[in-house]
């Protein structure tokens, strides 16, 4: 059984996106705030919508972080972005739904987010995902690698350069699998398992701009950067 080694400049190229994914949190914390008080629809709405302009913000930083990414055809840049907004916002999500919390917590932010004004058939295949990764129990490094490789999909919509976004995507893919077999001696199929998630998250894709007009309430307001990224108004 061959000993898998992480070269020196696998271990640089991790820190490099694991340092950019620390340094780009989320400002407040979101479930903080669910787990203070009952929002009504409107105001739950708005917080989605604070928290996603802002988390776009913060995926943009990441993102030029990602080694090689500036060097990309620059409309590459921003189909890669586009393309893979809406499934770091799900990742993001689902790491801070699975955050360990103290006992109860969990149900009781599991509640408000039924509540929040989502319609209620997206709530299977949302908390299915969620409760997927949580059982992961992902660490750091493994959570900014996979978005990282989320971000840097080849086949998304209008990229034009599908082989240099492969050649970047690929040395993240190999850090990762390394990082697995270490970290996971006794589960094999553990990289696998991550990377099927990866898969799970495109299928929430299908479903953001629906799950936003139909947010049970009348006029939806969106920022300017949101109909960019979200396909809305
Ligand atoms: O604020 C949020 N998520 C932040 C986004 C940026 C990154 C940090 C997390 C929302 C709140 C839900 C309840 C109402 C307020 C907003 N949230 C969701 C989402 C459900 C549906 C979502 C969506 C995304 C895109 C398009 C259509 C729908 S996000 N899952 C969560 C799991 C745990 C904590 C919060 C969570």
């Amino acid at each position: 059984k061959e000993k898998v080694k992480i070269t020196k400049e696998q271990q640089a190229l991790m820190k490099v996106v694991v340092e950019a994914y620390n340094r780009h949190q989320i400002p407040q914390d979101v479930a903080k705030k669910l787990l203070q008080e009952q929002y009504s629809e409107e105001e739950n709405f708005l917080l989605l919508t604070e928290m996603a302009t802002s988390q776009v913000q913060v995926l943009v930083e990441f993102t030029k972080n990602i080694p090689g990414f500036l060097s990309l055809n620059h409309e590459d840049q921003i189909a890669l972005l586009k393309g893979s907004a809406v499934e770091a916002m799900f990742l993001r999500s689902a790491q801070v739904f699975s955050r360990k919390m103290p006992n109860g917590h969990t149900e009781v932010l599991e509640e408000r987010i039924r509540k929040s004004g989502i319609s209620e058939e997206f709530m299977t295949p949302m908390f299915n995902f969620y409760k997927s990764i949580g059982e992961l129990h992902m660490m750091q490094e493994e959570q900014a690698l996979l978005t990282a490789i989320a971000i840097l999909t080849p086949d998304r919509p209008y990229v034009k350069d599908q082989q240099a976004v492969e050649r970047l995507q690929e040395p993240m893919l190999d850090v990762l699998r390394k990082l697995c077999v270490l970290q996971h001696p006794q589960e094999p199929q553990y990289f696998a398992r991550l990377l099927g998630r990866l898969t799970e998250l495109r299928t929430l894709n299908h479903y953001h701009a629906e799950m936003l007009t139909s947010w049970r309430m009348n006029d939806h307001k969106f920022t300017p950067l949101l109909c960019e990224i979200w396909d809305v108004e």
